[in-house]
């Protein structure tokens, strides 16, 4: 990300990451009148109902909440999933004051902010980490925050960001259901690409919902309160444009739900 040091950008990934300038590359620009209306997408079935959050953390790249993923307690299937993908993590992607954070973009119009559900293919895949390289390992739900009025249940977040200011911080996050995040439509685009991030392996299906959720300018300042660096470290540097820009499309095709 562009921190001081311009060598850790998005733009220089390649050089440790050659598979940055692979085939499909996450985010992408969503363009809607160009995806295609795909009949045999049926719906999206998310099933939090008795998903148990873990832990939230500072990993210094993004504030992550992780989730107990030893059982088909959380899954996403349907949609243009072949199997129930476990929920493994969500964390956010944001900008600076007043700038643009989301990943992907809609006809070149970015979000304020990102959240991204990452789920596994526990059925297919042993392990997680198995899963991150396959092709069809990972589906990753992305939901718009755009800002408005304040999001009643993003407070339980906001609330205990200062418990991991600093990289490398954890604390406790228990009975947090993440259902409470999602917006009223589940009416999605779909795609084939990659992790946004280092190593930036090509096992993402993802699945963008069309309809943003409202969080307030206050709430995402609370994001930008977090830090990229550890306590211990005398530059305190602001968690802020965690994110990596639109990527070539290279002739995928991109799918909208019904
Ligand atoms: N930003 S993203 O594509 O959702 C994503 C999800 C899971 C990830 O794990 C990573 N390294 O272990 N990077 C990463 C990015
Ligand atoms: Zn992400």
């Amino acid at each position: 990300f562009p921190q001081n040091d311009s060598a850790a950008g998005p733009s220089s990934w390649y050089k440790n990451y050659p598979v940055a300038e692979g085939n499909r590359q996450s985010p992408i620009d969503i363009v809607p009148n160009e995806a295609s209306r795909d009949r045999d997408l049926g719906p999206l079935m998310i099933n939090y109902d008795h998903c148990t959050s873990i832990n939230i953390s500072n990993n210094g790249h993004s504030v992550v909440v992780e989730f107990n993923d030893s059982d088909d307690r959380s899954v996403i299937k349907g949609g243009p999933l072949d199997n129930p993908y476990r929920l493994k993590q969500f964390h956010f992607h944001w900008g600076g004051k007043g700038h643009e954070g989301s990943e992907h973009t809609v006809s070149g119009k970015g979000f304020a902010s990102e959240l991204h559900l990452v789920h596994w293919n526990a059925v297919k895949y042993k392990t997680y980490g198995e899963a991150s390289t396959a092709p069809d390992g990972l589906a990753v739900l992305g939901i718009f925050l755009e800002t408005g009025d304040d999001h009643r249940w993003l407070h339980m977040i906001t609330d205990v960001l200062y418990t991991v200011k600093y990289k490398g911080s954890i604390t406790d996050f228990k009975g947090f259901n993440p259902k409470c995040l999602l917006p009223s439509s589940l009416h999605f685009w779909t795609y084939l690409g990659s992790l946004t991030t280092p190593p930036l392996h090509e096992s993402v299906i993802w699945i963008v919902l069309k309809e943003p959720i409202e969080v307030s300018e206050k709430q995402l300042g609370m994001l930008r309160m977090l830090l990229f660096t550890e306590e211990e470290d005398n530059q305190k540097m602001r968690m802020e444009n965690n994110f990596r820009p639109p990527q070539p499309l290279k002739g995928r095709r991109v799918r909208s739900s019904n």
